[in-house]
């Protein structure tokens, strides 16, 4: 019996959602760190150039700070013009800001699902997406991880001390990694599933949208993930998205 090939959601149907409204507090510069560059192009723009890229997105709005409005509507205005991308103020939390990208959506008929993808994601390539929105239509809510390498350890009577550090002398706990996986983005889902998850979202912290959906008892399929996708976090994560990048397009195409 010969396996059809999953569905891919037709062109058009998805809105992808950039939060951009962090504080990069561990990146420590003075500015947002999705105006760092690679090869010159800001964070934030490799991201949603990846995006753009897929004909399965009708629609992109990107997430940003009060304080980095003023510096995207200067700096990036003719940009946003020539993609057609919308921005919209994003929130304390970074669901705060994901449910400003929802309620942009507005009632666009055209718009079936809905993919959440980190700013700070910006190698995120073609073949996860594909991967990613084939799943999309099979289950509804989806998210790209990888499996957890390494030996995990828990910390255990940690006693941390004045300054917050655990002291060393703690004792520690091997965890099972056998069905362990670190979440990345994009997170995709039927935009009426995120939307019920959010409207039910009473404000307990979640790190990521798929906390949401298991929430209201929808399961959310874990697709393997390229592990070239990392998020830019602390400032050694832009050297490694270089030799990424370097390794990936090895000429500044
Ligand atoms: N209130 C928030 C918090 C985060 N984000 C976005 O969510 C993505 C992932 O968050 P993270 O990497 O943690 O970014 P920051 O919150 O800026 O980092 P930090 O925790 O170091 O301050 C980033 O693109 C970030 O801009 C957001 O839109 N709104
Ligand atoms: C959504 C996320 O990228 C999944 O790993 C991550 O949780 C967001 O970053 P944060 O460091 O947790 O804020």
């Amino acid at each position: 019996m010969t396996r059809s090939a999953p569905s891919m959601p037709k062109n058009g149907t998805i809105a992808a959602i950039l939060p951009a409204a962090g504080s990069g507090r561990r990146f420590g510069s003075h500015q947002n760190k999705l105006f760092a560059t690679i090869r010159g192009v800001p964070i934030w723009v490799h991201s949603a150039m990846a995006l753009l890229g897929r004909p399965e997105i009708g629609r992109l709005i990107v997430a940003v700070s009060e304080s980095d409005r003023t510096i995207f509507q200067n700096d990036y205005t003719a940009f946003l013009d020539a993609k057609k991308i919308e921005w919209v103020l994003g929130g304390q939390e970074r669901t705060d800001s994901v449910r400003s990208g929802l309620e942009a959506i507005g009632d666009d008929a055209a718009i079936e699902y809905v993919a959440i993808h980190d700013a700070a994601r910006p190698l995120i390539g073609d073949p996860d997406l594909s991967s990613i929105f084939a799943a999309l239509t099979a289950t509804g809510a989806a998210i790209l991880a990888t499996p957890v390498t390494g030996t995990l350890k828990r910390a255990v009577r940690a006693t941390p001390n004045a300054a917050g550090d655990l002291i060393a002398n703690d004792r520690c706990v091997t965890v099972d990694r056998s069905e362990l996986w670190v979440a990345q983005t994009p997170q995709v889902f039927r935009l009426d599933l995120l939307r019920l998850a959010y409207d039910r979202h009473r404000g307990y912290p979640a790190t990521d949208d798929a906390q949401l959906v298991e929430r209201i008892g929808h399961p959310v399929a874990i697709v393997s993930g390229s592990s070239d996708n990392i998020k830019i976090t602390h400032p050694e994560d832009l050297r490694i998205a270089e030799a990424i990048m370097a390794r990936l397009s090895p000429t500044n195409k």
